[in-house]
């Protein structure tokens, strides 16, 4: 394991970096200190050593401190960067922190402060390198190909486990079942599969929520017909486009019971026939799919086909909700972080250290759609230096006030409504409230969002 300890000096003005070194040696005893004075040689020291932290001079020949933040952070984003300023560069070390640096220090002040913020930015280091070396060990001694899973930012063993299980599975002609709640990744594990069964070709995706039999067959299979002319016209189906690539059903739950047989034909013939045409085609690609039902209880209900059922229960993944996931919740809001600065072309604010440990009490009821949307709003709500947390404090107060609060009372009219109507008024409450998404409005509800998919759309046919 790589221990964070080694520090560069970089400092033009030499008796000033015997001095710094000197200091630091005495108060940080557990570090090992290097100093440079040219600012030309800062790249190449970095290349030869493994320094875990820089603690960069402003003004110097050459290369200011602030172009080499630049560079250091470009080429060595697992070294960190302390400005070291004189009292009239304030503004200069403020606009570094926006662009990563670590921290900043004023020459003129308390050297044991400085020895302070130096202490713990090695620690920083130390666990981030902490993790990345388990994640390499782990994945490197036990994955083929690790670069499948990159999209995946995790140190929890359940889902390395089924990062080796599917790897295992991806190549088998047998579907893969992908299980868990809104956004737990689904999407993400149907990606790696992927790029391990087939990166150079199409990766194509269906979301079966609301859909109907005939429109399901057309949009896989494609349809065949001929103008008055004589003239050809065809849809392409998704099974033409997927290749030998990746066919992803999002949604498995949602699809009709006479859209079920259709899809099990396909599975177990690995041939398809366009609508209108007396040809069969093979079909070449991986079919994935994915639900956040429980697949058992809707076949219990009468909805989901057991011969269907069976065939898809042969590799199954189940993903874990956020909140069991509590290793990952630190990492996760800072590669959101990264992505919304990016996004927004804002300078990536730092995350509070004891921001992780707050949310491990919360219980994320979506998941990591819910934890990116908070941190893009806490992206947007920033200074740029340190990260505004009060959109998840907003969230826990209002997930505890939700749980505290007292039972609202419904006033019924005088003629009671039906059941219908009632189950109909309960739906377009819902689904006003939340502005017409239906995964939070079937949460809401407390039903799955097939079903509330099945009940909208049975609710636009009468
Ligand atoms: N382990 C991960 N590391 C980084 N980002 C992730 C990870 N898992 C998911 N994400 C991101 O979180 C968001 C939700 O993931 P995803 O869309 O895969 O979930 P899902 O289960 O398919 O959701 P839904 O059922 O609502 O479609 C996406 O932006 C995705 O890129």
């Amino acid at each position: 394991m790589k221990l964070a300890r080694n520090i560069l000096l970089v400092d033009d003005e030499a008796s000033w970096l015997r001095t710094l070194a000197v200091t630091l040696n005495r108060l940080v005893p557990e570090a090992e200190i290097d100093t440079c004075v040219d600012s030309r040689q800062v790249l190449n020291r970095l290349q030869v050593g493994d320094y875990a932290l820089v603690l960069l001079d402003l003004t110097m020949p050459f290369h200011s401190g602030e172009e080499l933040l630049g560079m250091i952070r470009a080429e060595h984003p697992n070294t960190r960067v302390i400005i070291v300023t004189g009292v009239n560069e304030v503004d200069t070390a403020v606009r570094c922190i926006k662009h990563g640096a670590y921290d900043y220090f004023i020459k003129t002040d308390n050297v044991s402060d400085l020895a302070h913020t130096v202490r713990r930015a090695l620690e920083v280091v130390g666990l981030e390198r902490n993790y990345l070396h388990i994640k390499e060990r782990f994945l490197s001694r036990t994955l083929d190909n690790p670069k499948a899973f990159n999209n995946i930012l995790t140190c929890e063993p359940v889902l390395l486990d089924q990062f080796r299980y599917l790897e295992a599975v991806a190549f088998s002609p047998e579907p893969l079942l992908i299980h868990g709640e809104s956004g737990t990744g689904k999407s993400e594990f149907a990606r790696s599969c992927h790029q391990l069964f087939s990166p150079e070709q199409p990766f194509v995706s269906l979301n079966l929520a609301g859909i109907n039999s005939d429109t399901f067959e057309l949009k896989l299979c494609g349809r065949l017909s001929h103008k008055p002319n004589g003239e050809v016209d065809a849809v392409t189906g998704m099974l033409h486009q997927a290749g030998s690539g990746v066919l992803y059903l999002s949604e498995i739950g949602a699809l009709p019971l006479s859209a079920q047989i259709t899809l099990l034909e396909l599975i177990e013939s690995r041939s398809y026939s366009p609508q209108g045409s007396d040809s069969r085609f093979p079909i070449k690609c991986k079919f994935v799919v994915s639900t956040q039902d429980d697949l058992l209880t809707l076949n219990k209900a009468g909805e989901f086909r057991s011969d269907l059922l069976y065939r898809l229960r042969a590799h199954k993944i189940r993903l874990p909700r956020l909140a069991e996931r509590p290793l990952d919740i630190a990492m996760l809001i800072n590669h959101f972080i990264a992505e919304a600065a990016e996004e927004m072309s804002l300078s990536a604010p730092q995350q509070p250290r004891d921001l992780a440990p707050k949310l491990l009490d919360y219980d994320f009821p979506g998941n990591l759609n819910e934890l990116k949307g908070m941190v893009f709003d806490a992206v947007s709500r920033s200074d740029g230096v340190t990260l505004n947390i009060s959109p998840f404090m907003e969230a826990i107060k209002e997930h505890k006030s939700l749980d505290a609060a007292p039972g609202d009372h419904i006033i019924f009219p005088k003629s009671l409504p039906t059941l219908a109507q009632m189950n109909q008024a309960l739906i377009d409450e819902a689904m006003s409230r939340t502005a017409n998404n239906q995964t939070a409005a079937a949460q809401i509800l407390g039903i799955s969002q097939s079903a509330l998919s099945r009940r909208l759309t049975k609710g636009q046919e009468h």
